[in-house]
């Protein structure tokens, strides 16, 4: 049987020399890598007791959105700046290529709401920091944050330090 990491097709030098691009996309273009993808998110939040899932623009949305529909939870968008139409918290972050900001909607998460973040890859961490700050900032708490890959080399666990952080695949490198 194949496992989730079998799915994964890598790409150097993509979008920049040196970067080795993990494509999310070879996972979601076969129905059994979908499903296993799913399936892993559901086991990594079984037994946390949670409110909210919040996902990153893009992809999270992917992997976020299946996991709250199936255990009937609500779903919150954390998106790049300009997308949201009402009023938004924002917070600055540094990525592997570039850098970055990410909005949250004001209301959408309410003080005590116990949070779990959901992100396709942790590459730096900073996409992911700056969304736990933006989810505390709004009086939420972060219980846990699940990604499909993670690449180690990168050291993003450190920014996400004393959180509960878990990763279907980690790669050693960058
Ligand atoms: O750990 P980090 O260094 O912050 O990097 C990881 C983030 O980068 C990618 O998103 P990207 O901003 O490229 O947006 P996309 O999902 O819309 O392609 C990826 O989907 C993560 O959200
Ligand atoms: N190396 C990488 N592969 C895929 N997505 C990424 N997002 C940031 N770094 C990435």
């Amino acid at each position: 049987m194949k496992k989730l990491e079998d799915y994964v097709i890598s790409i150097p030098d993509f979008p920049s020399p040196g970067i080795i691009f993990r494509d999310v996309t070879s996972i979601l273009q076969d129905g059994e890598g979908l499903h296993l993808a799913i399936d892993q998110l559901l086991e990594m939040v079984k037994d946390v007791d949670f409110d909210v899932i919040v996902g990153a623009e893009s992809r999270g949305f992917i992997f976020g959105m299946p996991v709250a529909y199936e255990l009937h939870k609500p779903f919150i968008l954390a998106r790049k700046p300009g997308k949201l139409p009402r009023e938004t918290v924002s917070m600055d972050y540094e990525l592997e290529y570039g850098t970055g900001t990410i909005e949250m909607h004001a209301d959408s998460i309410k003080p005590g709401q116990k949070v779990v973040i959901i992100d396709d890859l942790i590459a730096t961490g900073g996409t992911v920091e700056a969304i736990a700050k933006l989810v505390e900032k709004l009086g939420g708490q972060v219980v846990k944050i699940c990604f499909i890959m993670e690449l180690a080399g990168l050291k993003g666990r450190e920014k996400l330090a004393g959180y509960d952080v878990e990763s279907a695949i980690i790669y050693e490198g960058k």
